[in-house]
């Protein structure tokens, strides 16, 4: 099947390259040149675990290629709208400046038949509303809902093998046209079990909202028994493996520490609230309020941690913070806790050295105030305190008795609660985690 994907940053690369391996012809089309330039070359315009080796698999198969250019997408079956919907400046509801102009553009080149694929995260009615536009042009298109859950650095896996398809058509019924279309595009992971559910356009979005939501709400309620557990001398680390023993909480997402962030929980939280303001349910969704409130709070509890480390003053201290990206195995650094930490500590008076393994450009582009180092071992040398943000795995590995002997102090803030607190206390280190002792 020929297949456009249109806007092709972390979700639409990704998908565009998997769809190729599923054995459709693809076109990727983003208005940035210079990403076309580098999916062109075969080279992913970010880091995501496996997707350079895909790129030049399927580019090889001739079967995926990419350009600027929006007609393109004509003569293609379907098409994937997979544009961004940042946070609007200053308030808190979702910019769908792209999502318009995406699926505004792709008008002259739809024809009858054809399946547009919303997977843009977007407030519930969007997809009503594009529907409503796309009818007028092209009354023999359609409009499916179809949102996306991929993590993150493991983009690749999550989308052969995801957990679940939603497909959100006008009339949430199996029998819709479009159903079909997109169970053709998806035959190998549904041979493979994959389960798919069929829905209204509104409840398709709001799958996605309500997902996020979840797993936005259960990092904050643990960050928030963490809150308790410091005040009581408890550990949040034990509370969590005990808590997650049962079936019906369960582990994942019970990892305290300094608050989720990227390009994603976030704003999809915020935005959320701001649609269910608009529709006059906001009260159903204050708990939002607290689940961001929690999260933001994690980084002033860092930055006054550090402080506390630094024995009462951060002025003129060397901070090294290590990990800039949101999580490992990204090199994102939207909405990065980690770096907006770093920023506070050295407004704050700190002398702040930044080091990660994959996202030092994407930082210093964002903060360029702070300085970095390319190795861990480097940005370490005299440090009077270290502080691990983002918990890339060389870092969990770091060897506390060697590196005792490159700081000024050996003093450690374990942002993610991932170090081993006695082993580090046997090599002469202060160690602090967040809501453990
Ligand atoms: N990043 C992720 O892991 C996931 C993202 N999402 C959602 O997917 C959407 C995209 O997110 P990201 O890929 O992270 O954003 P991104 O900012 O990395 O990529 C968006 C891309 O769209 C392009 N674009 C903007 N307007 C365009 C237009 N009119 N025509 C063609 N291209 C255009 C931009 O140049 C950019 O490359 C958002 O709604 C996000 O919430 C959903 C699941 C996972
Ligand atoms: O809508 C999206 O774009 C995506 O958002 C998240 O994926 P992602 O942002 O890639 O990363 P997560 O793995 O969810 O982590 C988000 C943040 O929460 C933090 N986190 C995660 C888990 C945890 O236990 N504790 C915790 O602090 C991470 O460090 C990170 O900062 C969702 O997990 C995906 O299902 C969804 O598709």
């Amino acid at each position: 099947m020929r297949i456009s994907v249109i806007g092709c940053g972390y979700l639409g690369a990704v998908h565009a390259a998997c769809m190729a391996k599923l054995g459709h012809e693809v076109v990727g089309i983003d208005v940035d040149a210079r990403k076309i330039e580098e999916l062109s070359a075969a080279r992913a315009p970010f880091y995501e675990p496996g997707l350079d080796d895909l790129l030049r698999e399927v580019q090889e198969t001739g079967r995926l290629s990419f350009t600027s250019e929006l007609s393109a997408a004509a003569g293609s079956a379907v098409h994937f709208i997979c544009v961004g919907t940042p946070q609007k400046k200053g308030e808190n509801g979702a910019d769908l400046t792209y999502v318009d102009a995406a699926a505004t553009g792709l008008l002259p080149y739809l024809s009858p038949g054809d399946v547009v694929v919303g997977k843009s995260t977007v407030p519930v009615g969007t997809a009503s509303r594009l529907a409503g536009l796309l009818r007028a042009e092209q009354p023999d298109a359609h409009l499916v809902w179809n949102p996306e859950f991929l993590r993150e650095g493991h983009a690749v896996a999550d989308t052969l093998h995801p957990d679940r398809f939603v497909y959100g058509v006008f009339d949430g019924s199996e029998d819709h046209p479009a159903v079909a279309v997109l169970d053709d595009v998806y035959a190998a992971p549904r041979a493979a079990g994959t389960p798919r559910l069929v829905t209204d356009h509104p409840t398709a979005e709001l799958v996605k909202a309500a997902a996020n939501s979840f797993l936005a709400t259960k990092i904050s309620f643990i960050n928030a028994m963490a809150e308790v557990c410091e005040a009581a001398g408890a550990d949040v680390t034990q509370l969590a493996d005990a808590i997650g023993m049962d079936d019906r909480i369960g582990r994942k997402f019970l990892n305290a520490g300094i608050g989720f962030g990227g390009g994603c929980l976030p704003k999809d939280i915020r935005a959320f609230m701001a649609r269910a303001g608009e529709l006059g349910a906001d009260q159903a969704l204050t708990f939002l309020r607290e689940v961001d409130a929690i999260n933001m709070r994690r980084r002033t509890r860092v930055v006054e941690l550090a402080r506390d480390l630094c024995d009462g003053s951060l002025l003129g201290k060397r901070i090294t913070v290590l990990g800039a990206a949101f999580k490992p195995e990204s090199d994102d650094v939207r909405d990065s806790p980690a770096l907006s930490i770093a920023a506070q500590l050295q407004l704050q008076g700190a002398v702040v050295t930044v080091t990660d393994p994959k996202a030092l450009a994407n930082a210093a582009r964002r903060f360029p105030e702070l300085h970095y180092e390319t190795d861990a071992a480097t940005a370490v040398q005299n440090a009077d305190a270290l502080l691990l943000l983002t918990e890339w795995q060389e870092y969990r590995d770091l060897d506390p008795y060697a590196l005792a002997r490159s700081v000024a102090l050996p003093r450690v803030l374990d942002g993610r609660n991932v170090l081993d607190a006695d082993k580090w206390r046997a090599a002469g280190w202060t160690y602090r985690g967040l809501g453990r002792p």
